[in-house]
């Protein structure tokens, strides 16, 4: 008994001591972690690293990695987090432009970001590298040419404007009720991108889809699962234990999300089978019907798990990032009525009531709008919609900023912290001042480098969708602001959401008024 108790007592000690010179040999980092030449650590806990302050600031995400940008006077730094991978995080342009473009292959999305996102991705394009990764890219391009921009799409922005006036904000300024425009710009760009992505009428403006809930609570999940390890044992604990509550696990919103698409397939794989059996062809060019009729290099067509993947991986690229941009838009016009102003005055120079009723002609006169362009692009400077976004190295490598990278290690960059940074982008970077997107010289829309305003990523992986979200994001503000004034409701605060995508914690609650005819 004695000397099992003293057997139990050296263990012990033998553990503490281990701990505490390991403590003494790694007091500011994740265990293990060497320090490297040049490159700054940001200081953490012995041990945990950076781990504990992260899972502290996860609310606060992308403020909390600003400050520390402005408080080490860097525009590279590295936190190390026990049980994760180094992370190198930057918002140096020149880097920036070196992982995504320059030496593109040297970095991947990796089996780390495949881990946090796969449920909810599956292999689709986000998630994947390579050659699957290219046949999917270039399926998906074929639909974003000006033709669709201009015949198809804009129309379809149009209309679902039109119901979402009809239906909710004409409803609104008439009871005076508060109402939530950013889960209202969650279903018009569900709506939009569901019909002109998948040919189906979802009509969730009318009413709020299960499945979009579900969808938002994979979301928050996947981007906690970035900064917590062991939040999957957690909630497979809390899957098993609140089975019969009525709040679902992360299991049961997986479950919701696979039969919205697995329907939307079954739907579509019968309407072609009809249209076999008549002996037409299918005349449908959206995204599923595309990617129904793609094959492999080995031949084999996408099966329904590719597909469902397919379905899942446009919809956060289609729904969220332009809600969220066009929340934050709004957001800024009811902060800065003078802004709000200068957008009507140009609505009002460039929107008779002919141009906006042909959507063709509305296509082109938009394309000449300067200051609406220039307040979208200045939201997303300081809210984009992705915030931060990381890769894996494959092999080791140097920065232009010369910074060294092994092999392994993540490296991470923020366009939110970009934004913010005066090194990057002058003393007033922290002010919205859609003016620095016009020349002083002739009036023109400047644009700035993809590497220094990566809100829409840069290089080959550069957003598919960019200017299918910039016309969607102007036709949207535009039709609003000329027809409705849009207050914060009284007591409202906004607080920033970390999901994959930049969102608000309670929404943005909001009254209207209509202006008049
Ligand atoms: C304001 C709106 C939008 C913003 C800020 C935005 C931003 C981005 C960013 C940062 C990426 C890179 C993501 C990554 O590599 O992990 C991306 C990729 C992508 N975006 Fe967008 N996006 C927007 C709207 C859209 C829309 C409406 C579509 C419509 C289909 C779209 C389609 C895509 C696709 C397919 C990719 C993957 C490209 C690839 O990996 O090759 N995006 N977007």
């Amino acid at each position: 008994m004695n000397s099992r108790a003293d057997m139990t007592s050296i263990s012990a000690l033998t553990v503490a001591t281990i701990t505490a010179f390991l403590a003494w040999k790694y007091p500011d980092r994740a265990v293990f972690r060497e320090h490297r030449l040049g490159l700054i650590d940001l200081e953490g806990t012995p041990l945990l690293g950076n781990l504990p302050s992260m899972v502290q600031n996860i609310d606060r995400f992308y403020d909390y990695l600003t400050e520390h940008y402005e408080r080490l006077n860097t525009l590279t730094f590295r936190t190390t987090r026990i049980f994760m991978p180094n992370m190198i995080h930057t918002t140096d342009p020149k880097n920036i432009e070196h992982i995504l473009k320059n030496n593109f292959e040297g970095y991947i999305k990796g089996p780390s970001f495949d881990y946090m996102m796969h449920e909810l991705l599956g292999k689709g394009i986000f998630n994947s590298d390579g050659d699957r990764w290219k046949m999917q890219r270039k399926t998906a391009s074929r639909i974003f040419h000006v033709k669709n921009f201009r015949d198809q799409f804009t129309s379809v922005f149009v209309n679902e404007i039109n119901l979402a006036s009809r239906e909710i904000f004409d409803k609104a300024a008439v009871s005076g009720e508060i109402i939530d425009f950013h889960d209202i710009m969650l279903r018009f760009t569900m709506d939009s991108f569901a019909e002109l992505g998948f040919g189906v009428a979802l009509n969730s403006l009318l009413k709020r889809a299960e499945f979009a809930d579900s969808f938002d609570a994979l979301q928050s999940h996947a981007f906690n699962r970035f900064v917590v390890p062991g939040i999957d044992a957690y909630e497979t604990a809390k899957h098993y234990l609140t089975y019969w509550s009525k709040t679902k696990s992360i299991k049961q919103h997986l479950e919701t999300v696979d039969v919205f698409a697995e329907n939307l397939i079954k739907q579509r794989r019968q309407e072609e089978a009809a249209a076999k059996l008549a002996g037409v062809e299918s005349e449908k060019q959206d995204l599923l019907s595309r990617f129904m009729r793609e094959t492999y290099a080995n031949g084999e067509t996408l099966d329904d798990v590719d597909l469902r993947d397919t379905i899942l991986n446009f919809i956060i690229a289609g729904r969220d990032t332009t809600a969220q941009a066009l929340t934050w838009t709004f957001y800024q016009l009811m902060l800065y009525p003078e802004v709000q102003a200068k957008v009507y005055a140009e609505v009002e120079q460039f929107i008779s009531k002919e141009v906006e009723a042909d959507p063709a002609r509305l296509y082109s006169v938009i394309q000449n709008m300067v200051y609406s362009h220039a307040v979208f692009f200045e939201v997303l400077r300081l809210y984009p919609s992705v915030p931060g976004n990381q890769k894996e190295a494959v092999k080791d490598d140097v920065w232009p900023d010369g910074t060294r990278i092994l092999k392994g290690d993540y490296v991470s960059w923020q366009p939110y912290c970009q934004g913010r940074s005066t090194k990057i982008w002058g003393v007033d970077a922290k002010e919205f001042k859609p003016e620095r997107w016009i020349s002083e010289e002739d009036g023109s829309l400047v644009r700035a480098s993809p590497f220094q305003w990566s809100a829409f990523n840069a290089g080959p992986r550069v957003c598919l969708g960019q200017n299918l979200a910039i016309l969607e994001a102007l036709v949207a503000i535009l039709l609003m602001v000329k027809r409705y004034k849009f207050q914060q409701a009284p007591g409202h605060k906004v607080e920033i959401l970390n999901l994959i995508t930049l969102s608000m914690k309670d929404g943005l609650k909001i009254t209207v008024e209509k202006r008049e005819p």
